[in-house]
């Protein structure tokens, strides 16, 4: 039977990088998605800027929004400092079952939370059901159309604290023109555009990093 994108890519990590060397996955899919096909992955060139940010915040509490392969969940979890926890949110069986093998071949089970559900769902229960206070950074790339509602949702839930930041792929391509809207014009968030390109291409794209001023 056919295998399916998110599985080759498991593959690609299984055959190309170390048990244990989150890094040496990071790279492994990088090269498949550029050399074999391309995945909606955060990419090498956005994932440097996804490294910066993460590297300046230091973050002790981490949500990701769309877990995907979890390519962006083992790069911004191998940079995370020892106790910190990152939950990244995944509503497709099928691809949190492939991310699930991904973080485990990166050895960062310890360290990441997956949890399978719908974000409109799942981000009303952090506090409760996780234990989580407030979140220190907010990685969002999961549907475009969400991103809005989620965040004003996370405030709602005060998941959100003076200083939070919130960091958002794919601003330009697909494009989320509500989002930055909002965080651009609101006075509640202090906005900077990193510009860059779409994962593997020479199509632009960029990061919003938005943080929140409580
Ligand atoms: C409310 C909710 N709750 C939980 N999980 C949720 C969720 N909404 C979605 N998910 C999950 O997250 C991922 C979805 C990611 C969506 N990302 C993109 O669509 C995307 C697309 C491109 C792209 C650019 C140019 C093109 F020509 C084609 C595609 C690039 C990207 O970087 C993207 O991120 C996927 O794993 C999905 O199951
Ligand atoms: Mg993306």
């Amino acid at each position: 039977t056919q295998s399916t994108r998110p599985q080759r890519i498991l593959g690609a990590v299984q055959q190309n990088a170390t048990r244990g060397d989150p890094r040496s996955v990071v790279r492994a899919i990088d090269q498949y998605c550029r050399n074999q096909e391309w995945a909606m992955n955060v990419g090498d060139e956005k994932g440097c800027i996804l490294d910066s940010v993460v590297s300046e915040v230091n973050p002790a509490t981490v949500l990701e929004l769309g877990t995907y392969c979890g390519y962006s969940t083992v790069r911004i979890a191998s940079l995370l400092p020892p106790h910190a926890k990152l939950i990244t949110l995944e509503f497709n069986p099928e691809f949190a079952v492939i991310a699930r093998q991904v973080i485990a071949w990166a050895g960062l089970e310890d360290k990441i939370q997956l949890v399978e559900g719908a974000s409109g769902d799942l981000i009303p229960k952090m506090k409760e059901q996780f234990g989580v206070e407030t979140f220190d950074l907010v990685f969002l790339d999961h549907w475009k159309d969400r991103y809005l509602p989620d965040t004003k949702l996370m405030e709602e839930c005060g998941l959100l604290r003076k200083g939070s930041v919130l960091l958002a792929d794919n601003v330009i391509c697909p494009g989320t023109p509500e989002y930055l809207e909002f965080v651009r014009s609101s006075p509640r968030y202090e906005s900077q555009y990193f510009k860059s390109h779409l994962e593997y291409t020479k199509v632009e794209d960029g990061l919003e990093k938005s943080v929140f001023l409580g």
